[in-house]
């Protein structure tokens, strides 16, 4: 599934020699310097990232903005392994992503359900599979892990506030907000370290929407998962995010890939508290971070601090 290498950390011997060595285990994702290239027409290529390279520490929630187009889902999909950058490697707790990574859980914006199978299915499916092979379903303890894992969906179901009866239904019997409820609990299934977010909540109406903000915050809270969480929603990423990561290209050329434009902590979630949702200081932090998104990148408007401090409210 992934290659045995690992993130290249270097440091020097006792000979002074610089060596690589396996990165800490604190680094949960490590993108070192990717870039992505599509082919064009007439042997041209667009490049979309341009040497990204970042360090995201085990519990971070990062939130991933950036204009429509700028590479937020192409980076996902590499950290997910769903697709291989032109050139730099990204590590997930310190071994190299080569293919599709079990190690990572994944919510897209929709349709991540299985049509055809019950919300119970849905969520048991990815644990029995990743540990018996049809064969091992006719040993003896599978059918106490079986037990196992019902007990654990119907548990993660009434943490994600469904009923109990809802266990039995197909997708398309539930609403939009209650299938993204089943598709957390998918992914949380699994007990990955890492969690992918790629618009997770921009197809539902503002309501659900900041019932499920509330709801991944208390996720968070309890079990410190890595989250990136892809949103073109500034507001909706200071409310979520512990760390604020802004792509953005200084220039349209096909040439010109998204950077790195804005990197930075935001300490008011760090205490469980959240921004306020309408006070001047919040608008002018949102103002302040769209102008990264927009490729501003020379604006060096000193940032206040206290414009981040505030209590819980969802956006
Ligand atoms: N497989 C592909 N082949 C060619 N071009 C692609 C491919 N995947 C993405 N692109 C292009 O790469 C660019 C970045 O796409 P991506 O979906 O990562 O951006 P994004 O920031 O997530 O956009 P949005 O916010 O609109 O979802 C787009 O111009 C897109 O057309």
């Amino acid at each position: 599934m992934v290659s045995g290498v690992s993130a290249p950390v270097k440091v020097a011997n006792e000979t002074g020699t610089v060596v690589a060595m396996p990165s800490p285990a604190a680094t949960s994702i490590h993108v070192d310097g990717v870039s992505m290239c599509y082919p064009l027409a007439k042997k041209k290529q667009r490049t979309v990232l341009e040497n990204i390279s970042l360090e995201i520490e085990d519990g971070e929630f990062v939130v991933l903005l950036g204009e429509t187009g700028c590479g937020k889902s192409t980076l996902l999909r590499m950290i997910l392994g769903q697709e291989r950058p032109t050139s730099g490697k990204v590590y997930v707790s310190g071994k190299a992503v080569e293919r599709v990574d079990a190690r990572s859980g994944y919510v897209p914006q929709k349709y991540s359900l299985f049509p055809d199978r019950t919300v119970l299915d849905n969520l048991t499916m990815g644990p029995e599979t990743s540990k018996y092979h049809i064969l091992g379903r006719l040993m003896p303890g599978f059918r106490s892990f079986r037990k196992q894992v019902r007990k654990e969906a119907m548990r993660q179901l009434e943490h994600m506030g469904l009923r109990p009866t809802d266990a039995g239904k197909y997708p398309h019997q539930l609403s939009g907000g209650m299938q993204q409820r089943v598709a957390i609990a998918q992914a949380l299934m699994m007990k990955n370290r890492v969690l992918l977010m790629d618009e997770a909540f921009s197809a539902l109406d503002p309501a659900t929407r900041a019932s499920l903000q509330r709801l991944l915050k208390t996720v968070w809270n309890e079990s410190k998962p890595t989250i990136v969480f892809v949103t073109h929603n500034t507001a909706e990423a200071l409310y979520l995010g512990t760390r604020l990561i802004v792509l953005a290209r200084s220039s349209h050329e096909d040439h010109c890939g998204s950077k790195v434009a804005l990197d930075m902590k935001l300490p008011g979630n760090e205490a469980g508290m959240s921004l306020k949702k309408n006070g001047q200081e919040f608008l002018d932090l949102v103002d302040y971070v769209e102008r990264f998104s927009r490729g501003n990148r020379h604006d060096d408007q000193a940032l206040d601090e206290s414009a981040v401090d505030g209590e819980e409210e969802a956006v």
